[in-house]
């Protein structure tokens, strides 16, 4: 059962955030001008604080992450024989975490997924799944804990492209690839490489991270979200596909279908990204009403 709360309180400077020098775009939701630290979003070159460690982080991610590496990724984590935990014991988990390769970001994760659910709250009151899909997105970060895996951040977090064709220089830090195995690979480095035109991107293996994992604890735990749920959480680190256009021509008409949604999700989940901190314990009873509404108490991880 769902109960039922007053909308979202977002803390008055959080409006202001969103709403300071904003552009209005569908859903009402104002874009801001600048990120946390003053820069724009996703500026991989900018001079700031942060920019050596992302790119770092992505040298090592696009060096390692090969085709081999991703399917026996998926192989290991799919059997989800880490443990149990319900969804909420994971969202505190990720208290501890900061993401390597987050230029706009240097919060727990817990703030990240809490800001982005109660922004996309405020825009789409009823559209319930879609809270609880942004609640969720990024759990698959758990990776990173040592009792989940303990992975290193390179393959579990930053963006995702796909593997056994060629990299599209519209992935950030594209350079890096020079140094991946897969690049001089025959097989690989054809625009459509092991692939064939509008096969589906359920057909392609994608580098190994917090997108994939989290998609089959979804899809293995039986939750009852809807199908562009799973495929929110799935995708949502394609930028080179969702914000460049590039890789269409693996999408079948359903992806088309499914890609609006990620558009309208991925406004929230990079422009709510703030200084500013939700308190947990006002919209917790929010969010465990729908919880227990699409998730068994328990999962398997
Ligand atoms: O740095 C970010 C972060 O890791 C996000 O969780 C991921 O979804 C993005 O694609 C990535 O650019
Ligand atoms: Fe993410
Ligand atoms: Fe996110």
């Amino acid at each position: 059962m769902t109960v039922i709360v007053p909308e979202p309180v977002l803390e008055d400077n959080h409006r202001e955030v969103i709403d300071g020098g904003a552009l209005d775009l569908d859903g009402g939701f104002g874009v801001p001008d600048s990120n946390a630290f003053g820069h724009s979003f996703r500026d991989y070159e900018k001079e700031s604080e942060r920019r050596a460690s992302v790119k770092e982080f992505y040298r090592t991610n696009h060096i390692n992450q090969t085709f081999e590496f991703a399917k026996k990724k998926k192989e290991e984590y799919g059997k989800l024989s880490k443990g149990e935990m319900s969804i909420w014991e994971c969202c505190e988990l990720l208290n501890e975490f900061v993401d390597e390769s987050d230029p706009d970001l240097d919060e727990p994760q817990i703030e990240h997924l809490l800001q982005t659910a109660e922004a996309i709250r405020r825009d789409y009151p009823d559209h319930e799944w879609l809270h609880l899909t942004a609640l969720i997105h990024d759990l698959g970060k758990v990776l990173l804990h040592p009792s989940f895996g303990g992975e290193p951040q390179w393959c579990v977090v930053g963006d995702t492209f796909p593997l056994g064709c060629a990299f599209d220089e519209a992935i950030v830090h594209h350079q890096y690839f020079k140094e991946n195995p897969d690049y001089n690979n025959p097989e690989y480095r054809t625009k459509l490489g092991i692939y064939w035109e509008n096969c589906g991107l359920d057909k392609v293996t994608m580098s190994w991270g917090h997108d994939e994992y989290m998609y089959l604890v979804m899809k293995e735990n039986k939750t009852t979200l809807p199908p562009a749920a799973l495929f929110i959480v799935r995708f949502h680190s394609f930028y080179a596909l969702h914000r460049s256009g590039a890789y269409t021509y693996l999408m079948d008409e359903d992806d088309k279908e499914m890609l609006k949604w990620l558009h309208v999700f991925n406004k929230y989940d990079l422009y709510s990204k703030s200084k500013v901190r939700i308190d947990v314990e006002k919209v917790k009873p929010y969010y465990i009403s729908l919880i227990n509404k699409y998730f068994p108490e328990k999962l398997r991880w």
